[in-house]
């Protein structure tokens, strides 16, 4: 459920016309809406109704905007953080270190000194080095950093092969097998208070079946580990549900996948962890685009929107699908390629699209662009970083300022010793 609906055949976030923000603001715009975004927070508490005290964290890389946190700390979220930048973006947006945990397999020392200075609820280990590393930076502190072994529980997520986390190759966590092993170091180094395991085994999962085989695993290894007498009290089951990208896709709901989690997880006797991305955010924000033009092609016409590949890299890096609709309703069609200004082919949303038919001036969003749209962006071509948009009912808000060129040639230095 969202909130960007027609009225009087207009598009709107909530109650502004999309319109006048691309009148006011200019487009290419990312447009989120704070209402969806709070009932998609408490639409995911609430699937988790059944567990004791879960501690839900919002992933900060699907949508590292501070309005966007501010308002999901609010709704009583914390964050999935994975670099120092995520990790002071959050602090800034109000959620308090209780709330943190630090996720990545590339934490630097200064990301680790970072958490140890900020005193976050929980690393998350993906592997023995980085533990033994932490465990050296925490000692030396005379502290325990409070920490989670992340495991590779090598099971395919059945979604995009480059968002799957979870098979045997991919980079993160530590090997099921070599688990026993490394909490039999790691829990035994002064530095650390290893009290936890994690896994995430990927994103936009459409099923609920892979999750379940792999807290299935992490519910065998939480049984062995508690045998060999390791003490553990939390378990963080990462994020990656699915949501639907077109009109009519079906995916589990937070309450199918939060009953799932019961049910698994039923005499674990920890705190379990959640870090949701997409589902939060996924659908509570589009990207507004106006048609440059529309060209003539030896098939079907090209769409050629003001928005690129660079502003939302998904459809290029994936072949991902984005719904893409007019602002303003019409009934003729039309079957285009629709594709940005950028030099490259790959700069091509979508292909043999069948939608309304539009012509060059007319406004357009594509739609699920909330989460892992904006934050991909590049500058790619010199076209600066767009701005973003926060509705709440007929009020909103800049959120970020539009980035263009000029602003990023002032970061860029010509040494002298050239001339
Ligand atoms: C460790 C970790 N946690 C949480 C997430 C959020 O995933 P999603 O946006 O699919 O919920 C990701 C991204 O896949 C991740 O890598
Ligand atoms: N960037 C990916 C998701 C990556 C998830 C991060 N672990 C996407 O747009 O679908």
């Amino acid at each position: 459920m969202d909130h960007f609906k027609l009225t009087d055949g207009i598009l709107h976030a909530e109650d502004v016309p999309l319109p006048t923000i691309a009148q006011e603001v200019g487009t290419p715009v990312y447009v989120y809406s704070r209402a969806t975004l709070g009932r998609h927070a408490r639409v995911f508490r609430e699937g988790l109704g059944e567990l004791d005290n879960p501690l839900i964290l919002f992933a900060v890389k699907a949508n590292p905007n501070l309005a966007v946190l501010r308002v999901l700390q609010r709704e009583g979220f914390g964050a999935d953080v994975v670099s120092g930048g995520e990790l002071r973006r959050a602090l800034a947006a109000g959620m308090t270190p209780d709330k943190i945990v630090f996720s990545g397999v590339g934490k630097t020392r200064a990301e680790l000194e970072l958490g140890l200075d900020t005193g976050i609820a929980q690393f998350n280990i993906e592997s023995r080095e980085e533990g033994r590393e932490l465990a050296e930076l925490a000692a030396a502190r005379g502290e325990k950093a409070r920490c989670a072994l992340r495991i590779n529980p090598d099971v395919d997520a059945g979604t995009h092969e480059k968002i799957s986390t979870g098979k045997a190759d991919n980079k993160f966590g530590v090997p099921l097998h070599h688990a026993g092993e490394a909490f039999a170091e790691l829990g035994a180094l002064p530095g650390l208070a290893l009290e936890g395991l994690a896994i995430h085994i990927g994103s936009q999962l459409a099923d609920l079946a892979p999750l379940e085989t792999a807290f299935g695993k992490i519910g065998t290894l939480l049984g062995q580990l508690r045998e060999a007498g390791h003490t553990i009290t939390r378990v963080d089951l990462g994020g990656g549900l699915g949501v639907p990208y077109r009109t009519g896709e079906s995916f589990p709901s937070p309450a199918d996948y939060g009953a799932m989690v019961a049910r698994v997880t039923r005499d674990w006797g920890v705190q379990l962890v959640f870090e949701p991305g997409r589902v939060i955010a996924g659908n509570a924000g589009v990207l507004l685009t106006r048609v440059v033009r529309v060209k003539r092609g030896l098939n079907n016409p090209f769409v050629i929107v003001d928005a690129a590949m660079n502003d939302l890299a998904r459809p290029a890096l994936y072949g991902a699908w984005h719904d893409f609709e007019p602002v303003a309703q019409t009934e003729e069609r039309m079957t285009a390629n629709i594709v940005g200004p950028i030099c490259e082919t790959g700069d091509t949303f979508a292909t043999n699209r069948d939608c309304p038919a539009l012509v060059a001036g007319d406004l357009a969003v594509f739609r699920t662009a909330g989460a892992y749209g904006a934050t991909m962006a590049s500058s790619y071509n010199s076209r600066g970083f767009v701005p973003e948009v926060l509705v709440s009912g007929s009020d909103y808000a800049v959120v970020a300022d539009r980035i263009d060129a000029g602003a990023i040639m002032d970061a860029e230095r010509v040494p002298e010793w050239l001339d």
